[in-house]
């Protein structure tokens, strides 16, 4: 029903024409019996005068052409009908996992990095690349559920007519079959569902198996372990309960084709014992019942698929909904001017993990100018990369303040001042394309860069594109270097950029780059562990344990070269 609704919601025009249509098809469907019986009743007193009178059609003899007319009419709009509506179906389905895969990552952008990152990339990839596909397979599957139900909906009907005691037999055997079938049958989803949780898992592994290849190859051991542990194990415990799963569901598959036979049996052998049928209505039931197996069937078969459908698409929406959107807000206002950051007792904490307290930085009280380079020292874990997502804005304060000049942040303008900020971080990614265009005075200025940052021999740009990322590491840190510089932002945060890099580079950073950007007026913060430049640095914030341990404008004396 969930899978309908999801339908209606995107299609409603589209889906109401194919149900009409699945639904008309349905209908022709259930009366070709009628109309064969119709036509060939041997109790009829015309009947052989009817198989006597032929007409001739395209050479054929034609016995009772205006049933045979009908017949082949119904046929064809049945073609008509059933194709119109799973055409429009699937393609509607096309569209839906386009939106939903759409929403997905509309969402991903609007949440907040804390979101993203406590769910982690496995699960949002696991859920794109399996969900999805599982919900638009099961949407196939609709119309076939339609024609085949209103199928069976109108074979049940025509029994009504035919016979009412044995409509009764019918209806009494469908619903003891259907109880019989659904008890298994939920036992068989519990096991999909967590065969569902565990693909999140085995999809950690082999993000693992990927990103950790190289320490995999090394280690014969730890290779195997993983191995075991992390791949098999989670595609044992995957297979133990698919196996037990979909043999639960081929065997209610098979239980369902024989229930129409089941029915057959009690009616020749037991029916007839206590009730009066005529040899005419005998036949028209069994035809009827046999003709039922098919949509029985059909219907059977399309349940699994639509289950998975229903695990998958709850699980999607379980997903959705644990990725709230950070704010309503997403205009890019003008600010006032500013020339200073100011944090005020500023604190903020991970959420616990496991019994475990999160990390908390603050309360942090420092002001940042524009026009000053600052470098935020401290011991590893002390929380300078935590602060620097606190000043680039992606977390924000559980308590205190943060100002640009007079304006305090909050959701209402924090999409506008990170326009403000550009970021190097120490886990950077680096797009294979500029994400803007690249006009004339652009490209020179990145030609520029290409032979300060020594790579005009490897990369160029073409169309906006690098023409190559295959790069030791500290060349892509400089490619990100270069793409940063680009855009011109008030604000620039480099996490540990030099870190890697050789001294001529490590040079070029600290005594042109930032130089440059401090005299065009930039609030600039470095991370560094560089003690050998700290002496440029306007201002140290020196971290420990989460709290400001020393601001300290004067080691810069202390460390100036004499
Ligand atoms: N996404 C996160 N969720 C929960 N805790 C986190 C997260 N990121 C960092 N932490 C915790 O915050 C603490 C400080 O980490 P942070 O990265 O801010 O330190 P750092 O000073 O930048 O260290 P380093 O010099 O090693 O980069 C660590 O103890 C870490 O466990």
């Amino acid at each position: 029903m969930n899978m309908l609704t999801l339908f209606s919601k995107k299609a409603p025009n589209a889906l109401f024409i194919s149900i009409i249509f699945g639904a008309l098809a349905g209908i022709l469907y259930s009366s070709l019996i009628p109309l064969v019986l119709s036509s060939i009743s041997p109790e009829d007193p015309n009947f052989t005068n009817k198989i006597e009178l032929t007409t001739e059609v395209l050479s054929f003899n034609v016995s009772n052409y205006k049933m045979a007319a009908l017949f082949f009419v119904t046929c064809v709009s049945i073609l008509v009908m059933r194709s119109v509506s799973q055409i429009i179906l699937v393609r509607v389905a096309a569209k839906v996992g386009k939106d939903l895969r759409s929403q997905f990552y509309e969402r991903i952008i609007s949440s907040s990095l804390l979101s993203v990152e406590n769910i982690g990339s496995s699960r949002l990839i696991a859920s794109i690349s399996t969900d999805i596909p599982r919900i638009v397979s099961g949407a196939g599957a609709l119309p076939s559920i339609l024609v085949n139900s209103i199928t069976l909906i109108g074979m049940l009907g025509f029994l009504i007519f035919i016979n009412f005691e044995v409509f009764k037999l019918v209806m009494l055997a469908i619903f003891v079959g259907g109880v019989c079938f659904q008890l298994p049958m939920s036992i068989g989803n519990k096991m999909l569902e967590k065969s569902r949780e565990t693909r999140d898992e085995l999809q950690r592994s082999i993000h693992g198996l990927i990103y950790g290849f190289k320490e995999l190859k090394l280690d014969k051991k730890n290779r195997e372990f993983y191995f075991e542990k992390a791949l098999l194990d989670n595609e044992r415990k995957i297979l133990k309960d698919e196996k037990s799963a979909y043999s639960i569901i081929t065997m209610m598959g098979i239980f369902g084709d024989l229930i129409s036979f089941f029915v057959i049996g009690a009616v020749c052998f037991v029916f007839i014992s206590y009730h009066t049928i005529s040899s005419q209505e005998l036949v028209g039931v069994i035809m009827a019942l046999l003709y039922i197996t098919g949509p029985i069937s059909v219907l059977l078969d399309t349940i699994p698929r639509m289950v998975v459908a229903s695990i998958s698409h709850r699980k999607l929406n379980k997903l959705l909904a644990s990725i709230p959107v950070e704010t309503d807000v997403k205009t890019v206002s003008d600010t006032p001017e500013w020339e200073t950051i100011q944090l005020k007792n500023v604190e903020y904490t991970y959420p616990s993990k496991r019994e475990e307290a999160g990390f908390s930085v603050g309360p942090i009280n420092i002001t940042l100018k524009k026009g000053d380079v600052t470098f935020l020292v401290g011991a590893n874990g002390s929380g300078k990369s935590t602060l620097s997502k606190l000043l680039t804005l992606h977390y924000l304060p559980k308590n205190g303040v943060i100002s640009f000049g007079e304006e305090s942040l909050g959701l209402n303008n924090i999409e506008s001042y990170r326009q403000k900020i550009g970021a190097i971080y120490s886990d950077y990614f680096l797009f294979d394309t500029f994400l803007f265009d690249i006009d004339g005075e652009r490209l020179a200025r990145a030609n520029t860069y290409l032979k300060m940052l020594e790579l005009d021999a490897k990369v160029n740009i073409v169309d906006g594109r690098f023409s190559t990322l295959s790069l030791s590491d500290g060349q892509k840190k400089r490619m990100a270097l270069l793409v940063s510089l680009m855009i011109d932002k008030e604000v620039y945060l480099f996490d540990e950029w030099a870190a890697d890099q050789d001294p001529v580079f490590k040079d070029i950073f600290y005594n042109k780059i930032l130089p440059e950007l401090k005299a065009k007026n930039k609030v600039i913060i470095v991370i560094s562990h560089d003690d050998r430049y700290f002496h440029i640095a306007d201002k140290t914030i020196v971290m420990e344990s989460g709290k400001v341990r020393a601001e300290n404008e004067s080691l810069i004396k202390q460390l100036e070269p004499a």
